[in-house]
This record gives C-alpha cells, structure tokens and sequence, in this order.
C-alpha cells in the first residue's frame, strides 16, 4: 500500500482512536507529567531516510534528528513526537520484540515490535516445512508474542487434515487455523486474535498469501489494495512482492503488520524461544545424568529414553539439535547471564 502522507496533520475524526492502534495503559503509563502535551504516535513503515506513523489525527510523516537512525526503530514502535513539528522526542518501551539476526549484519533486524498474535502463515502445499515453521515459533516465543499457525490455500487442498496434524504437533498449545486467504470469512477465523486493540503480524515465505490476508483483513479496496503476486506453479514459490514491512488497520478495530517474505530465517540469541517449542524435551533434560547432556550419546539420557518409549518424537529431537547448535553458533558469548562458552569438562549431575 502506498501510506498517503499529508504535509499537515488533518482533523478527520474518522481516523481510528489511539486505542484502536494499540494504545494501551502500557504506553500511558510511561508518559511522564512533563510529557502530556507530547503527541504518541505508532510507527507504520521504516524506510532509509523516512518513519512514517499512525496517530490520532491519521497518517503522518514523523521528523526525524539528525543523529537518529531509522534502523532504530521497528514498524509498531509507540514514539512521543512534538505536536506541532512532529519531530521525534523518544520511543516507548517495548512489549514485544520480533527481531531476527541477518548474515553479516552485527546488529539485529527489527522486524515488528508491540505484537500480540504472530500469525506465521504457510501454505497447504509444497510451501509446509514443519523445520522452518519451528524457526518462526522460536522467534515468537522469544519474543514474547502468541504464535499462531495460518494455513492458507484450504481452497485448493484436497484434504487439510494432514498439514493441520502437523502444524498441531509443532508445539503444546498452539492454535492452526486453515482457510482461503481471499474469502472475506477469513477474517472471521481469525477474529479471536484481531479484536479491538489487538496487533497482529504476519510472517511466512513469499507466496502464501500475506499480502491477500492483509487485504482481506483490512478490508482494502482499490486504490489502498496491497500488492500481491502469483506463485511459481512447479514449487509453490512466491516473487517477493512485498518489499517493506508496514502497518494497517483492520476492519474489527486492531492493527495488522505485513512483512516481506523471509529467504532464509537464521536463529540466534535464543533462551526461552526453544525451550517452550521443544517443551517434551526441555522437561526431560534435568533428569539427565550430564547437565550438559546432548542427547545424543551420552549414558543416562532422559531424552534419549523418552525417544526409545515413544514420547519424543526422533525427528523432533534432530531438528531441535540443529537449532541449538545454530543458535549457539550465532549467538556472542558474551549475550546471556552464563555465557555461552562451551564448558570445559564434562560436569556430572550427582
Ligand atoms: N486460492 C487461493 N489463492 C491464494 C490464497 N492465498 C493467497 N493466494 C494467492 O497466492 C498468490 C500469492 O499471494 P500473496 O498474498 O502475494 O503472497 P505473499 O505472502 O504476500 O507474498 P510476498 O509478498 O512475496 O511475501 C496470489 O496470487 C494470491 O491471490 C488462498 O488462500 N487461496
Ligand atoms: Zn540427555
């Protein structure tokens, strides 16, 4: 969507309430008394040289100082802006990050911040890769955000059953929902997690259907229709038609963020992220006898044992061995209260 940005701030009072942004007592309760006649304002697009923002009076550009880099901020930031310039004056604390590293990049790409639902969307075709959907729960679960599994294209599946099973077994909890991303009943099987005040993001490869979501759930028409492309019928593969991420309205009164479609989704600085995903492993591993057991060798491994009497799954086990050890790869060794260093010795339990 091309974010129309007025010169000066209209008084339309159809635009939505801050509330309807995501404002929340968060946000209010971090304005200081000297900061009152601030105007909050939540980012929609981060480009090179330019932020643009929501806010109570609609679309706008926000200034920027000189000294301030937009790669600071990520789409869905709340920033206090003068009223009159709009000149940014500070970002809001964080509810929630979603931030991903990138190759050869030192610091970590901000993709959306403030999310409550991560919509992680895939196909029901040759698109569905339980290891890469585990990547992307891993990222919300660190981040703090709810994932949920959106299988689009239930249209021209046979039988879905089969990509929901899978989905399901991807971690304890999680909510899969299939449909047809250009139905307008779309909207309806995601109402739970869009309500007033909600923000969603949606993250997945290029071609299974964001940009239609973002349509369907933003009601978007004409001029305002976010671009969406074909797929390449031999894979399934989309062309990267988005190209930035931004921020909409939707409809039932919350925000949707739209993402370009991720080649390859690296996974470093991860704690929580993985232990919540491999929940059946993260419980066993204390009762190991090392407590820097693998699972993959060593004597007395609970892990192991849960393999052989059918509680783990092996190729659960195996995908979660790659992504500790990508993670550990990537991850600085001075991140984290212990480190990350390998430890020196093999330290027995008892
Ligand atoms: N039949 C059907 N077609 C869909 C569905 N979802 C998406 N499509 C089509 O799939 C193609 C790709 O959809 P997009 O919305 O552009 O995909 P995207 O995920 O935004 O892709 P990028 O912008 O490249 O990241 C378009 O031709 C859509 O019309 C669906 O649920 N059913
Ligand atoms: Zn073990």
């Amino acid at each position: 969507m091309r974010i129309q940005v007025p010169v000066s701030k209209p008084s339309d009072h159809t635009h939505p309430p801050l509330t309807a942004l995501g404002w929340s007592s968060f946000f209010a309760d971090q304005v200081g008394r000297d900061e009152t006649g601030l105007t909050p304002l939540r980012i929609a697009t981060v480009h090179r040289s330019r932020l643009t923002a929501e806010g109570a009076s609609g679309p706008v550009k926000v200034n920027l100082p000189a000294a301030s880099k937009t790669t600071d901020f990520a789409v869905g930031d709340w920033v206090l802006s003068d009223p009159k310039t709009l000149m940014f004056v500070r970002c809001l604390d964080r509810r929630a990050l979603l931030q991903r590293k990138t190759e050869g990049a030192h610091l970590p790409q901000l993709i959306a911040a403030n999310v409550d639902t991560l919509f992680i969307v895939t196909s029901c075709n040759d698109d569905f890769n339980a290891a890469r959907l585990e990547r992307y729960l891993a990222l919300a679960n660190e981040a703090g955000t709810d994932p949920v599994i959106v299988l689009t294209k239930a249209d021209q599946a046979d039988d879905t059953a089969p990509f929901v099973d899978q989905a399901a077994a991807l971690q304890r909890g999680l909510p899969v929902v299939t449909l047809n991303a250009k139905a307008t009943q779309a909207a309806d099987t995601l109402a739970p997690w869009c309500g007033p005040g909600q923000t969603v993001a949606l993250v997945g490869s290029s071609g299974v259907g964001k940009s239609t979501l973002l349509n369907t759930l933003a009601n978007k028409t004409g001029e305002d229709v976010q671009a969406t492309g074909g797929i390449r019928e031999d894979d399934a593969k989309g062309r990267h038609t988005t190209t930035a991420r931004s921020l909409h309205t939707t409809q039932a009164g919350g925000c949707v963020i739209d993402t370009p479609g991720i080649r390859t989704l690296h996974v470093s600085d991860l704690a929580v992220g993985l232990d919540i995903l491999f929940a059946e492993i993260t419980e066993l591993a204390p009762e190991c006898k090392f407590r820097d057991c693998t699972h993959a060798h060593e004597p007395g491994c609970a892990v192991q044992a849960g393999v052989a009497a059918g509680d783990v799954a092996p190729e659960r086990l195996e995908r979660w061995r790659k992504l500790a050890e990508e993670n550990r790869d990537n991850t600085p060794t001075t991140t984290g209260p212990r480190g990350n260093k390998k430890p020196q010795g093999r330290r027995k339990r008892r």
